[in-house]
């Protein structure tokens, strides 16, 4: 059996059954069994509901041939993503750009360039260095560095980093926004370099899992099915 593993709640899982169904695979929840699935419309393929959060690790493991989840998720849960997952789809759906914001009262800092520039006086006024709050360690990290920025500290947020600024936790946050709405109400401002990442739910194949024969002849069913190149 090829094992594909798929979100198990929320959006992320109702836009992937509507992903596979509108190309002729029928995904649907087994009702008492929450998270059990179902698969038809395609022969040898088994489907396991997963958090997205846990999605990457799966395929790192090699305990799912496929999974849907979102690029962020990837480059964020696996290093060296790309010799461990290979993307096969970009799906359409789930998008999120992961970004840096600062306080909107920071009228000069509109680029990475400006913030790099705060970082270093920040850290000669304060003696630490400033902190940007965020659950995106590994992109985060890998960004920055790219970017010649050293004078932050990250500070651990799983959840309301926004409010870290008002609750003054930290100077600035890294954080996933879509209509932008929550940077907006928490007085935060994006900088406007373009986002560190732009994440979509994206289909992938684990390049550990079982590829046997069977499994190998599966997926060229699947992709024919799915009309991947
Ligand atoms: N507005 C949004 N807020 C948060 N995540 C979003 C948003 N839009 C798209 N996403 C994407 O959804 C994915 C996260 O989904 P979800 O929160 O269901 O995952 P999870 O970590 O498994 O959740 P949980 O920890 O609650 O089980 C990420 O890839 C993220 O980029
Ligand atoms: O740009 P917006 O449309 O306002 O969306 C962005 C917000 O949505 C997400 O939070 P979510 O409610 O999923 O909770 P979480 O932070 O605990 O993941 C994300 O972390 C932002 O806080």
């Amino acid at each position: 059996m090829l094992k594909i593993g798929v979100p198990s709640k929320g959006r992320l899982m109702e836009d992937t059954f509507r992903w596979f169904g509108e190309r002729g695979v029928e995904m649907q929840k087994i009702e008492d069994r929450e998270y059990a699935g179902r698969i038809d419309g395609i022969d040898g393929v088994e489907m396991v509901l997963l958090s997205a959060g846990e999605i990457p690790r799966e395929l790192a493991a090699g305990r799912i041939h496929l999974g849907v989840t979102g690029s962020d998720l990837v480059r964020e849960n696996l290093a060296a993503w790309d010799t461990r997952v290979e993307p096969l789809a970009p799906m359409g759906f789930g998008h999120a750009d992961l970004v840096i914001a600062v306080p909107q009262l920071w009228v000069d800092v509109d680029t990475l360039d400006d913030l790099d520039a705060v970082c270093a006086a920040f850290r000669a006024r304060h003696g630490h260095r400033l902190r940007i709050a965020t659950k995106y360690h590994r992109l985060m990290r890998d960004y920055l560095r790219q970017h010649g920025v050293a004078d932050y500290q990250l500070v651990d947020s799983q959840g309301a980093t926004e409010g870290t600024v008002r609750n003054a936790t930290a100077e600035a946050i890294a954080d996933i926004t879509s209509t932008g709405a929550t940077l907006r109400a928490n007085h935060l401002k994006m900088l406007s370099d373009g986002p560190v990442h732009a994440s979509q739910a994206t289909l992938f194949r684990a390049r550990a899992a079982a590829w046997d024969d069977a499994a190998r002849a599966t997926l060229a069913r699947l992709s024919a099915q799915l009309g991947l190149a």
